[in-house]
């Protein structure tokens, strides 16, 4: 899709089948227009929403926008508050640091070999978001541990890597098997997902799952009941607990399904996506050793308490520490681990000049981050050259290159520098003045609007927590070249093919590094 978004220029239609057409749109200034303004226009994608329906059937992430979608909203909308969010920092935290020990103990099983992350990186994640969702988390990271305990030294991969074998406990594989069944990259969901509905082991999975979160739902309960839930709102340290806490107003009342489903959507939506932008964050660090040393340097520089406590949500933002908060958008803005995401036109509408019909889908790429359109510098667009493999999937509108960003208009966000946008430079972000411009230049990881990403606020919260602490306890030392491959693979999320890492402790980086002068 990024391909030919590239070629075509900032609208172009794909047609996937007889019966299906796709409209693509990558100019940034047309996108934030649709998605942030254009609501009566434009709503979820049905085609987007029914991913998910056999998983979530009631989640926000399944419901296109109506009477049930803003009630979910208005239930579960305090969880992204910064008061919500600082009474939960401490259950993320619990991950960072099992993270953290899990890496120096598999360094020193390691004996100066790479080793992959992303496993661990989502495990984090996953810890992470079960804290924050209802209170407690399956403790992957530990049992992870204890079997790493275990070992005299790691068996060598085919890389002359270090190879750890481990398991999960059985709910968080219960909880990965029904994620992993979301058709989101195969081309008829419907019928998969009607297999899936078939399939006895999926069935299996997904009551233990749930059953799992019926029991935490009766004990948030009982608790909530022990404190009051006036007192409660107050105190709640996470999600479930807060909707609990809400509920006994007759308006805020939600059915258990309906509960379930938003706890879970936690997981569902928070888990993979994090992880995997985590696991690109390691990647960035391994190949920019200069920004990791800034970016220790600044934490230690501004907030020196870093290094004997955890952070809490209030030490962590834009004005004390702004380098870190570039680093944090510019891993977002490159590894685009969501690779797009949809509306639906609800009715006949013009965009870009071009009349889309009731009931198109209109997809809109994270690409526009990196390639962005509009840029005027930008290469011209090739409008007759379809990619490569593609052209009997495409066909070209009518003689769209003329459709192209007008300099005179208003435009808040700047430009990234031609050619630039596919390389890591968190100070694309900083102003001379040494202060972080979230407005510097077109990213939209999250998408936008009403239907833009929920759990936002919470996720930037977790790039905080994670690259702040990562970055103070581990130098994340060269991995070969045979190691670090900069390809992907999409599923939910973008994830790097290959994702080694070789952490070390600054103290030992700072002796290597002599040793080398
Ligand atoms: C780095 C992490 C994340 C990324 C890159 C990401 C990205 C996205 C994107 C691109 C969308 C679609 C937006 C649109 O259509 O305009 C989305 C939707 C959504 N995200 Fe996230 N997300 C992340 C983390 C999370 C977390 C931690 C949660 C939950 C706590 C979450 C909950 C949701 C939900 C519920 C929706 C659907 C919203 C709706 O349909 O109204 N996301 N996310």
């Amino acid at each position: 899709m990024d391909a030919a978004a590239k070629q075509l220029g900032p609208i172009a239609q794909i047609r996937i089948s007889f019966l299906y057409t796709l409209v693509i749109v990558t100019d940034y200034q047309e996108t934030e227009s649709i998605l942030q303004v254009r609501h009566a226009d434009f709503d979820r994608a049905e085609a987007n929403a029914r991913f998910f329906r056999q998983l979530l059937p009631t989640g926000q992430i399944s419901q296109i926008t109506g009477p049930m979608w803003k009630h979910h909203r208005r239930i579960i909308g305090p969880a992204m508050t910064s008061k919500h969010l600082s009474l939960t920092t401490p259950r993320a935290n619990e991950a960072v640091m099992n993270l953290i020990e899990l890496f120096k103990l598999k360094a020193s099983k390691a004996g100066g070999r790479s080793f992959e992350s992303e496993g661990d990186m989502t495990s984090a994640t996953m810890d992470a978001i079960c804290g924050m969702a209802f209170g407690s988390s399956w403790h992957i990271l530990g049992g992870i541990k204890e079997q790493i305990q275990m070992l005299e030294s790691a068996p060598t991969g085919h890389l002359g890597d270090a190879v750890f074998r481990t398991t999960r406990p059985d709910i968080a594989d219960a909880t990965w098997y029904i994620f992993e069944a979301v058709p989101i990259t195969v081309p008829f969901p419907a019928i998969i997902d009607f297999f899936t509905s078939l399939s006895p082991t999926y069935r299996r999975h997904s009551r233990t799952v749930r059953s799992y979160l019926k029991s935490r739902l009766d004990e948030s309960r009982e608790k909530i009941k022990a404190i009051g839930s006036e007192a409660a709102m107050d105190l709640v340290d996470n999600t479930l607990d807060m909707m609990v806490a809400r509920e006994s107003r007759a308006e805020d009342w939600m059915p258990d399904n309906e509960m379930i489903d938003e706890v879970l959507q936690y997981l569902v939506a928070g888990t993979e996506t994090s992880g995997a932008t985590l696991t690109w964050f390691l990647k960035y660090m391994t190949n920019s050793p200069s920004i990791q040393r800034k970016l220790r340097d600044h934490i230690i520089a501004r907030k020196p308490q870093l290094q004997d406590r955890q952070p809490t949500f209030e030490d962590l933002n834009a004005a004390t520490l702004p380098y870190l908060e570039a680093v944090v958008y510019e891993t977002l803005r490159l590894s685009r681990t969501a690779g797009g995401y949809a509306r639906e036109a609800k009715k006949d509408v013009t965009v870009l000049g071009h009349r889309i019909p009731k009931g198109t889908t209109v997809v809109f790429t994270t690409a526009t981050g990196t390639e962005d359109l509009s840029t005027p510098t930008a290469a011209p667009y090739l409008p007759n050259a379809a990619p490569a493999g593609t052209d009997a999937l495409i066909r070209q509108t009518e003689a769209l290159a003329d459709v192209r960003y007008d300099p005179s208009a208003a435009r808040k966000i700047g430009y990234w520098a031609a050619g630039t946008g596919h390389l890591f430079d968190p100070e694309r972000w900083m102003t001379s003045k040494g202060e972080f411009d979230p407005y510097a230049g077109p990213s939209m990881p999250f998408g936008l609007g009403q239907r833009g990403c929920f759990g936002k606020n919470l996720a930037v919260l977790e790039m905080r927590l994670f690259m702040a602490q990562l970055s103070l306890a581990f130098f994340f030392g060269p991995v070969p070249e045979t190691m670090n491959s900069t390809e992907f693979f999409e599923t939910v999320a973008n994830h790097p093919r290959q994702s080694y890492i070789r952490p070390m402790s600054w103290e030992c980086a700072e002796a290597q590094a002599q040793v080398l002068a």
